[in-house]
C-alpha cells in the first residue's frame, strides 16, 4: 500500500514533492488566531444527578453548539489508559508492513475496514499529508486482525465514545427546548443499528508543512464526532471568518456537531469547517468517531424546530438517507461544506 509514511520513511525527502503542493485559497483576513479558545465542557456534570449544575452545563453546550460547533470535554470518565492504548495500538496498525495492510486498501466506501491515503486519490488533485485507517464499528463491529490486541481495545474504545454520544445528545437536545431522549429517539442512536465509523488519522513529519495540508477545510457527517488526539496540535477550527488553532488540554475530548446535526436542528446547531494542518518535527495521530443514525434513516428538519408560531413549517434542508450521503461525500474530494449545500432548500 503506498502512503505519505512510507514516503517519508524512504528517507530521500528533502522537499516537498509538487502533487503534495496544496495551494491555499484563503483569503488574508482568514488568519490564524491565538486569541479565542474553544469551550470546554466538564461531562461529569451532566451525569453528576446535581439538577442546578446539570442546567449550567446543558446552558455552556447549548452556548459552545450554537457560537462553534466545537467543544473540548474534561472529566468524561473514559480511562486515559484506554486512551493510550487506543493509541498505541493505532500507531501499531500504520507501522505494519505495507503487505498486512494491502488486504484493507478496500475500494468500497462501505468496506468493513479500508486504510488508504490522501481523501480519495482518485479524484484527488492534490494529495494530502495524510494517511487514514476507516473502520465501520457499528452496528457491525469489525477490526483489523493485528497488531495482536487492537480489535479488543477498539470495541472498548468505540462502546465508551458511543455512550459519551448519546450522554452529550441528552444535553444538547435538552439545551434546544427538546425532550432530554428527542435526539436519540429520533435518530435511534442508542438502537441496534446505529452508525458509527471510526477514522483514524496519521500525518507523518513533513519537510515543508506550510506547503502542504493534512486535511484540508471541510465539515463531518454525522450528527456529533468524538475525537482524541496523541498531544500534538494541528486542528484549527473556523470561528468568526478566523482558524483557530486547538491546544487540546490533556486527556481530553474535542467533539463537534456534524452536517446531520445542522439538518436535524435546521441550521440552529450548525456543522463548522476545520482543517488539520501538519508539522515537521513529529507524527500526529488523531481518531475520530463519527455518531450517526441508522444508514437508512432519512435526516431531515425536526418538525418541533421549523415550525412557527402560526404554524408554518419552514425547512432548510430536504432530507436524505444518511447512507446516501456519505456516498455524496466519499464520491468527491472534501471540500468545506459543499455537500451540505446539495440539501439547502
Ligand atoms: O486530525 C484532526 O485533528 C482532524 C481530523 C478530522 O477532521 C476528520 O477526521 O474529519
Ligand atoms: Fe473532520
Amino acid at each position: 500500500m503506498f502512503s505519505v509514511k512510507q514516503l517519508v520513511e524512504s528517507g530521500c525527502l528533502t522537499s516537498l514533492p509538487q502533487k503534495y503542493v496544496f495551494k491555499n485559497t484563503e483569503s488574508d483576513d482568514c488568519m490564524v488566531t491565538e486569541l479565542e479558545a474553544i469551550p470546554t465542557i466538564d461531562f461529569s456534570l451532566l451525569t453528576s444527578g446535581n439538577p442546578d449544575e446539570r442546567s449550567k452545563v446543558i446552558n455552556e453546550l447549548g452556548n459552545a453548539c450554537q457560537e462553534w460547533g466545537f467543544f473540548m470535554v474534561i472529566n468524561h470518565g473514559v480511562p486515559e489508559t484506554l486512551r493510550n492504548e487506543m493509541i498505541r495500538a493505532t500507531e501499531g496498525f500504520f507501522d505494519l508492513a505495507g503487505e498486512e495492510k494491502r488486504q484493507y486498501t478496500g475500494k468500497k466506501l462501505f468496506d468493513p475496514i479500508r486504510c488508504g491515503t490522501s481523501f480519495n486519490p482518485k479524484v484527488d488533485k492534490v494529495l494530502l499529508w495524510r494517511d487514514y485507517l476507516k473502520v465501520h464499528v457499528h452496528p457491525h463491529f469489525s477490526a483489523p486482525n493485528k497488531p495482536s490486541g487492537f480489535g479488543k481495545v477498539l470495541q472498548e474504545y468505540c462502546k465508551r465514545t458511543r455512550e459519551m454520544a448519546s450522554e452529550l445528545l441528552k444535553g444538547i437536545s435538552e439545551s434546544l427546548g427538546l425532550e432530554e431522549s428527542y435526539i436519540n429517539e429520533k435518530m435511534a442512536v442508542e438502537s441496534a443499528d446505529s452508525h458509527q465509523l471510526l477514522v483514524a488519522n496519521m500525518y507523518p513529519p513533513c519537510p515543508q508543512p506550510e506547503l502542504s495540508m493534512g486535511l484540508p477545510p471541510h465539515s463531518d457527517h454525522g450528527l456529533l464526532t468524538i475525537l482524541m488526539q496523541n498531544g500534538l496540535a494541528g486542528l484549527q477550527v473556523m470561528h468568526n471568518a478566523k482558524w483557530v488553532p486547538v491546544n487540546p488540554l490533556p486527556n481530553s475530548f474535542l467533539v463537534n456537531t456534524g452536517d446531520h446535526m445542522e439538518i436535524l436542528t435546521n441550521g440552529k446547531y450548525k456543522s463548522v469547517v476545520h482543517r488539520a494542518v501538519v508539522n515537521n518535527k513529529a507524527t500526529r495521530i488523531s481518531i475520530g468517531t463519527a455518531h450517526g443514525p441508522p444508514l437508512d434513516t432519512i435526516v431531515s428538519p425536526a418538525a418541533e424546530l421549523v415550525t412557527d408560531f402560526v404554524g408554518q413549517f419552514f425547512p432548510a434542508y430536504r432530507g436524505i438517507k444518511y447512507r446516501e450521503y456519505l456516498e455524496l461525500q466519499q464520491s468527491k474530494s472534501l471540500n468545506g461544506k459543499s455537500c451540505l449545500d446539495h440539501l439547502r432548500i
